[in-house]
């Protein structure tokens, strides 16, 4: 059940600032004109990648003490080359920094990790090249990437969302800085909507003046953003495993900073938790999560557009009461690993039943053997994974724990001091 109140007292979770909203904002200031500051950012392997591509490109971005903030001076135009940008793992650095780089000047050479290599860069290669940029793109049309930068025009624009709202946002970012600025068509085939909703709202903080129009085309006016100062909110996919322990623990857990006027869809996962049968109160400064009983399956539920979560109800399904279906997650095959696969075979190597399909999952009800999970360095396997091995103490262990540090780095400490240890606060 879900009530908009101000939540119970619940154990106060510590979890590290939005992925997603950490490395816009990196992006935005980056392209603004003066010096912006981003409080309480996410400090993980994606961001501080982030920051040092744009140090790299000539954008220094300094920290506070404690990293409790990071300034970034911007110019208000296109970064200058010659640079060669390193994605490591950071899918948001390999679609949000080439357009930012192709309204530059100079060459940029981008590149990241085996694993980013094989994620698909296509569609915003092909937007690009539309916009009359100058690309050479690697053997699997992605990464590494060389731009040889000369500012870009702008106008109208076609791209294909079909694979990631990833190559949108990016596009959209880098909107103000096209002479012309971009009027831009998704289709219906968009995926992960609230990341683009999320993308205009920050543009419209940094002063970007953005239309969408009844057939949703998206159109932004130049004119360089203006510096800001931005707090950032707790991330909601990392809180989606701490709300989830709560749900199977019986424990009553908060997290302060994530409330009803969040940027972040993922907030929305508390809602499928409240279909499992948690209760779920949603507040304007903070959503607190308490475990009721036993979860309450026999449902199917669309997670296209929290995709990032479907991996933690997956994870838990095991503990319900009837089957779990999960739909609308084709994409998610195409993240850190092919998700949905990976799932299905740790499902079942738990001894699980578990059927799945191009853009599904269904999960039965089972008690986990001891397994050892492989992760696929996939951080968000190993988070929903080590859920389920709270709920069914010594059975789950992780082949590679550590690749939690994408997003979460101290993921596996917090997650002992509120479920294990005697956390009163
Ligand atoms: O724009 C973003 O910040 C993100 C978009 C999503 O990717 P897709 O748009 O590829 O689904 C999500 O999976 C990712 O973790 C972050
Ligand atoms: C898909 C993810 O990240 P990214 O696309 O930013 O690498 C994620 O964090 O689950």
């Amino acid at each position: 059940m879900i009530t908009e109140k101000e939540p119970g007292t619940g154990l106060a979770a510590r979890v590290p600032g939005s992925k997603s909203l950490t490395n816009r904002l990196l992006l935005l200031a980056a392209a603004a004109d003066g010096t912006s500051t981003l409080r309480a950012p996410l400090v993980s392997e994606d961001t501080v990648a982030f920051r040092e591509a744009l140090g790299v490109s000539g954008i220094p971005v300094k920290s506070g003490p404690d990293d409790a903030f990071w300034q970034v001076t911007g110019t208000g135009r296109g970064p200058a080359g010659p640079a060669r940008p390193w994605c490591a793992d950071a899918g948001t650095a390999a679609r949000f920094l080439p357009p930012f780089a192709a309204t530059g000047h100079g060459t940029f050479l981008f590149d990241g990790s085996s694993q980013l290599r094989a994620r698909p860069q296509r569609p915003l290669i092909e937007a690009l090249r539309a916009l009359g940029a100058d690309l050479e793109p690697g053997p699997g049309n992605g990464l590494p990437l060389l731009i040889r930068a000369h500012g870009i025009e702008g106008g109208e624009l076609s791209v294909d969302s079909s694979l990631s709202s990833q190559y949108l946002s990016g596009l959209l970012m880098a909107a103000p800085l096209m002479r012309r600025g971009l009027q831009v068509r998704t289709g219906s085939s968009l995926v992960s909507r609230p990341y683009v909703d999320m993308t205009v709202a920050l543009m419209r903080r940094f002063g970007a003046r953005v239309e969408e129009s009844a057939d949703g085309t998206l159109s932004v006016r130049p004119g360089a953003y203006d510096a800001t100062d931005v707090v950032v909110e707790p991330d909601a996919s990392s809180a989606s495993y701490i709300f989830a322990a709560a749900a199977v623990t019986g424990r009553t857990v908060t997290v302060p900073g994530l409330g009803t006027d969040s940027l972040q869809g993922d907030l929305r996962f508390v809602e499928v938790l409240g279909q499992a049968g948690a209760e779920v109160q949603v507040g304007p400064t903070a959503t607190t999560v308490s475990g009721t009983g036993p979860l309450r399956g026999g449902f199917t539920v669309d997670m296209g557009e929290i995709s990032d979560t479907f991996m933690t109800l997956a994870a838990i399904a095991p503990l319900a009461d009837a089957p779990i279906t999960i739909r609308g997650v084709a994409h998610a095959r195409l993240k850190e690993s092919d998700r949905v696969a990976a799932m299905a075979e740790n499902l079942r190597a738990c001894g699980i039943e578990t059927s799945e399909g191009k853009d599904w999952i269904t999960v039965r009800p089972g008690v986990p053997r001891p397994t050892r999970i492989a992760c696929h360095r996939d951080h968000r396997i190993a988070m929903s994974f080590s859920v389920l091995g709270l709920a069914v103490p010594d059975t789950i262990s992780l082949d590679d724990p550590a690749c939690v540090a994408k997003t979460f780095p101290d993921f596996h400490d917090e997650l002992r001091r509120l479920f294990t240890g005697d956390a009163t606060s």
